[in-house]
């Protein structure tokens, strides 16, 4: 009979503290369900363990060449898929580029690795319906991303007007049930940087999703309650969202806290508090539609230290830790799981990972920056010390 001892500080929604309960009898009066039960074990006050199905990460950065080498093992540490976006110089833009480009993120992952590189193509205005014919064919490419031309980083070559130019496209992706994957921000210079998310929703989106009711559609990391509400509102398996470690743990002030600050220099940008606590909300609630996307996006430490500063910030190996951080500080450690693991194949139509992974709580320090041949990375956190410890088991 397991025999399970739980830390003082561990609490329940609500911040009840939980005293010390060492009885399964005891552990009965919890309010979770018997799967969540077995998920949490607790060894002893003082070292908490949380073992959870494998993680996927359903928005990452991988890039190429040095760059591919030296991140995609660190993704691979702890994630069993995830989703590639294709926003390469140049883009992804054609299946045999998505296979091609697959076999260079295999290449470059540690022998042993069984990481799943799930593969994208890049919107553009002249796309064809029968390059979505053979994506959809090659079991390789899973999604289509969007990106508003000059967006964000590598989006020159992106869509200038989807309903004028990319109607056909869009129509054979819900025949074929292949989600897009959207950059949901308008790129009207008038329309204020904090403003254009909600913009995006209501011009864009709202009229999308109208149209073509039966194309899956991703609304890739959300930054506002406006998103929140966007996403709450429709059907759920039709419309869901990504949620970045940065937008559930950061406000617009990380910015600017003490001096400009580029590594906390994302698109979209970190919006206003009450936007965050919006988002922490609704992922800690257990809602199917929201799952976790990292948007890991490393930029050489020069290219984010400059006079015209890269946006993206690069957590890919720490963001187990900074989940688990937002999901325990809202007192919904149960709800993890469900968010890390079990939102995203759902949506997608892939299986659940049988794979798990222990995230211990022991304090993890994040390096200042990962260095390579070719210079650093900074990490999210850099410098600082986090806790909860993945490994897989
Ligand atoms: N997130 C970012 O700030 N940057 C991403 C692109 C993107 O997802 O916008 C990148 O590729 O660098």
């Amino acid at each position: 009979m397991p025999h399970f001892v739980w830390s003082k500080s561990f609490s329940t929604r609500g911040n009840m503290a939980v005293r010390a309960l060492t009885s399964v009898q005891a552990f009965t009066r919890l309010p979770f369900s018997v799967t969540e039960r077995c998920n949490l074990i607790h060894t002893r006050a003082s070292k908490t363990e949380l073992v959870i199905t494998q993680p996927d990460d359903w928005h990452l950065h991988l890039r190429d060449g040095d760059l591919l080498a030296a991140v995609a093992p660190h993704s691979a540490q702890h994630f069993k898929r995830a989703i590639i976006m294709p926003n390469l110089r140049p883009p992804v833009t054609t299946t045999a580029a998505a296979v091609a480009y697959r076999h260079s993120i295999l290449k470059a992952l540690p022998p042993s690795s069984s990481f799943d590189p799930l593969m994208t193509l890049y919107l553009t205005d002249s796309t064809s319906p029968d390059e979505i014919k053979l994506a959809k064919k090659s079991e390789v490419v899973h999604a289509v991303k969007l990106y508003p031309a000059g967006a964000t980083t590598n989006s020159q070559d992106g869509v200038t007007d989807l309903f004028k130019k990319c109607l056909p496209v869009l129509e054979e992706m819900a025949s074929q049930n292949i989600p897009l994957l959207v950059h949901g921000e308008v790129t009207d210079p008038g329309i204020d940087i904090f403003d254009r998310e909600k913009v995006f929703i209501d011009s864009v989106l709202i009229p999308l999703i109208k149209k073509l009711p039966e194309l899956k559609v991703v609304m890739e990391h959300i930054t506002t309650a406006d998103a929140v509400r966007f996403v709450e509102s429709c059907k759920e398996g039709s419309v869901a969202a990504t949620v970045t470690p940065q937008h559930l743990i950061l406000n617009r002030n990380a910015i600017f806290q003490g001096g400009l600050q580029p590594h906390n220099y994302c698109l979209p940008v970190l919006k206003r508090e009450t936007h965050r606590q919006a988002i922490v909300t609704a992922v800690t609630s257990g809602s199917r539609k929201f799952f976790l996307g990292t948007d890991s996006a490393p930029h050489e430490r020069r290219k984010k230290e400059s006079t015209c500063g890269c946006a993206g910030i690069y957590s890919a190996p720490i963001a187990l830790s900074l989940y688990a951080k937002v999901f325990e500080e809202a007192g919904a450690l149960d709800k993890l799981e469900t968010f890390t693991s079990f939102n995203g194949p759902d949506f997608y139509g892939l299986p659940r990972n049988s794979s798990k992974v222990k995230l211990t709580k022991n304090p993890l320090k994040v390096p200042d920056a990962f260095s390579f041949s070719f210079g650093d990375i900074v990490p999210m956190f850099a410098g600082q010390t986090l806790e909860w410890q993945p490994a897989l088991v």
